[in-house]
């Protein structure tokens, strides 16, 4: 019976909650406990597509894991960030060249604006934890993130995709049978940190800390922390804030989403910017699943959806599109429209960026 003595690692103690009274995105709560019968995912899939309708962004609670076993997550999502820079150095990613994330992102790869690059760090973890070699100080965590990334895969992502699939008239899989754990593919786990950053850089990049983005993949999973930063732009033009709900989850759906749905499911556009002042001498530390589909997919909307598609001449495979979106991100020129939006071009598809 393997051991259920779990390795110990330092308790992050998460910040309190700030006290600001902000203007706040009124998202729809998805309750996942509904889903496990036939009648319950048809009425949620009805909820479900209202809600992506509305915002795109929306929480999801009761999806089966206990708020103690989140803390630990977080505990564990901190180690990375506690390592000496010589070993971050070794187990840094080349972003540009090979595409992916995989490893630690270092501060300041990315130009956000005015000159000014970008304070924040990330360790990614494909799904196969055992694709990299990881710092010694990881290693001893990598069976708990390989159970998180199939939980969040199987039990959160796998139940959205069946709402969305049923909301799009396609049979309950379609979309599941696209987004396998097992064949190649980049859905991966992410640790996080933001560091604060000086007086100048925000005023440089007018607060902003992360770019008006749409995600590259399919579905974004965000475990909920207190520290406010994330906004989204809401459908009357106005950048609205996250609020934190303990234990749940921030769902939203990306480009590869928005490709296979024929528009029907909108990439949602979000940011991040300088937390209110009660926060903003903190370290913001996130967790988060990004799934893709597989490699190998199309990205072209289902043929036989109530939103028609299956033509759609030289749409790109998943690995063009998030190889392609991550080389560029932060890293090429982008064109400025006249209303400020920035814009770049990849696969052939029109890809912008909001401040
Ligand atoms: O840190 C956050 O709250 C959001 C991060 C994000 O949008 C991203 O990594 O794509
Ligand atoms: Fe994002």
């Amino acid at each position: 019976m393997p051991s259920t003595i779990l390795p110990p690692v330092r308790h992050h103690v998460p910040p309190t909650r700030t006290k600001e009274n902000l203007d706040y995105a009124d998202l729809a709560v998805i309750d996942l406990s509904k889903a496990h019968t036939p009648e319950g995912r048809a009425l949620l899939a009805i909820e479900l597509c209202d809600a992506i309708a509305a915002q795109g962004f929306f929480y999801a609670i009761n999806h089966g894991y206990t708020q103690a076993q989140n803390d630990r997550m977080f505990d564990i999502a901190n180690v990375p960030f506690s390592l000496a820079d010589e070993e971050k150095r070794l187990y840094t990613g080349n972003v540009k060249e090979s595409g992916t994330y995989q490893g630690f992102k270092p501060r300041q790869l990315w130009h956000i604006d005015g000159g000014v690059h970008d304070q924040v760090e990330h360790y990614n973890i494909n799904r196969d934890v055992t694709k990299r070699q990881h710092p010694k100080a990881m290693r001893p965590f990598l069976p708990e993130i390989e159970a998180f990334a199939q939980f969040n895969h199987y039990s959160v992502v796998h139940t959205i995709l069946r709402l969305l699939a049923l909301g799009l008239g396609l049979p309950e899989d379609s979309l599941v049978d696209q987004h396998n754990f097992s064949t190649a593919g980049e859905s991966s786990v992410r640790f996080m940190n933001y560091y604060p950053r000086t007086g100048d850089e925000e005023t440089k990049t007018n607060n902003v800390w992360l770019k008006g983005h749409t995600d590259i993949g399919s579905i974004t999973v965000l475990w909920s922390q207190p520290i406010a930063g994330l906004q989204i732009l809401s459908p009357d033009g106005k950048w609205r804030w996250i609020k934190h709900i303990d234990n749940a989850l921030v769902i939203n759906a990306g480009d590869a989403l928005e490709l296979l749905s024929g528009g029907a499911y909108k990439a949602t556009i979000h940011r991040v910017v300088q937390p209110p002042p009660d926060q903003c001498a903190c370290p913001r530390l996130g967790v988060f699943y990004f799934a893709m589909p597989d490699d190998g997919v199309r990205l072209v909307p289902h043929a036989r959806s109530s939103v028609g598609g299956g033509e759609c001449v030289g749409a790109p495979t998943m690995e063009a599109w998030r190889k392609g979106r991550t080389a560029a991100y932060g890293l090429v020129p982008l064109r400025r429209r006249a209303d400020g939006v920035e814009e770049e071009t990849v696969e052939g598809v029109v890809v912008r960026h909001y401040n």
